[in-house]
């Protein structure tokens, strides 16, 4: 019999959803959002709107909501947990919609999944959400006692990806070493060792600046924006990185400006390479030299300028496997199908 798994995946700069049949994809759909309403708060206004648009395109599919039998959530800033599937409850809704640990549009998925799973009575879950937290002691410590790093990143993509990488090496996932570069809205870069996210840095706060999102800066003259901007981690985590040079999210369209000669489009984009390549040869210091392989991934790799100049930068020493685009949508879909079949057993949240 037929188990139609609904994937709902709300990202920086659009939501895509899926339907699954067991592991086989059967849909798929990506809708996006106009550049002003990504400035809109998350709750109520964003979660409305994607809300909206999910249920629209479902009629659309001609699935009927009936043939549902569970619903995979992208999980988003929620409390610090071990990789696994969780199923939705009660404590996650109220932890996604306050932000426990920030902002961040896949919070919107956990609360849009359980009302549709409740309204269709079936169960509702998340995968390796954003607050997927291995990393080791030894990485959180920082030079003020006071400050200590955390695990926030595209965990759910880039476990996903490291495991597709150790396998085309021919090892398990916990034998291999791995970086991970998912390059998206925003970035992640993560070093996996012994199967785990050991180091990583996420550009809402550090590492690389992205698509959307700031990276790292140098402390004093943070301080002193945070001092006369109320919306400082707006900066940070929304109308960062690129877009706050171009106003624009849409990478290809900044690629153009600098192909017709757009001299800040050719700076800015030498600079954001340059960045990306600077924060992943740093993790080499996890393993003490180059890891088995250095996997890059994300929605801007399917841009070949993007792929050229990176590659150029990193020179010769990696073993690079090129991932454009994300896996998330058929790892939250097969975590999720595993459970339903009894293969794994949920976790509580
Ligand atoms: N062919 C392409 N060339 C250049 N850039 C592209 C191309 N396709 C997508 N992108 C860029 O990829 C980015 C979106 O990537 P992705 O879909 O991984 O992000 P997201 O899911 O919205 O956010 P996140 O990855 O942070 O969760 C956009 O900024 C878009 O401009
Ligand atoms: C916070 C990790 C996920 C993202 O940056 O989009």
């Amino acid at each position: 019999m037929s188990c139609y798994i609904l994937v709902i995946n709300p990202g920086s700069t659009s939501t895509k959803i899926a339907v699954f049949d067991g592991e086989r994809e059967v849909f798929r759909k990506t809708l996006t959002l106009q550049e002003n309403q990504l400035d809109l708060p998350l709750f109520p206004e964003q979660y409305l709107i994607r809300k909206g648009q999910i249920l629209r395109a479902l009629v659309d599919s001609g699935i009927e909501s009936k043939q549902l039998c569970a619903i995979a959530a992208r999980g988003g800033r929620l409390k610090p947990l071990s990789s696994g599937v969780y199923r939705i409850n009660d404590q996650m809704l109220k932890d996604a919609r306050a932000g426990l640990q920030g902002v961040h549009p896949a919070n919107t998925a956990v609360v849009i999944a359980s009302e549709i799973a409740f309204e269709n009575s079936i169960e509702a879950f998340t995968v390796d959400p954003i607050s997927v937290d291995e990393m080791a002691d030894w990485a959180k410590i920082t030079g003020i006692r006071d400050i200590t790093r955390n695990s926030l990143s595209h965990a759910l993509n880039m476990k996903a990806i490291a495991r597709r990488a150790a396998s085309q090496l021919g090892k398990s996932y916990e034998e291999a070493k791995i970086i991970v570069a998912h390059l998206g809205g925003g970035s992640s870069v993560s070093a996996h060792l012994q199967g785990k996210m050991v180091d990583l840095y996420n550009s809402d706060k550090e590492g690389p600046f992205a698509v959307e999102r700031a990276g790292a800066l140098p402390t004093h003259e943070l301080a002193d924006f945070a001092r006369s901007h109320d919306d400082y981690l707006h900066h940070l985590a929304h109308v960062g990185g690129l877009y706050s040079h171009f106003q624009t999210r849409d990478v290809e369209k900044i690629v153009e400006m600098a192909r017709a000669g757009d001299n800040r489009a050719v700076v800015v984009l030498q600079a954001y390479i340059y960045n990306i390549a600077k924060y992943i040869f740093s993790l080499l210091a996890v393993f003490g030299g180059y890891p088995d392989a250095l996997a890059i991934t994300g929605g801007v790799v399917k841009s070949e300028f993007v792929r050229t100049a990176l590659l150029e930068k990193l020179g010769k020493g990696f073993r690079v496997f090129l991932f454009p685009g994300e896996f998330e949508m058929e790892s939250l879909a097969s975590g999720v199908y595993r459970v339903i079949t009894g293969r794994e057993k949920a976790l509580e949240y």
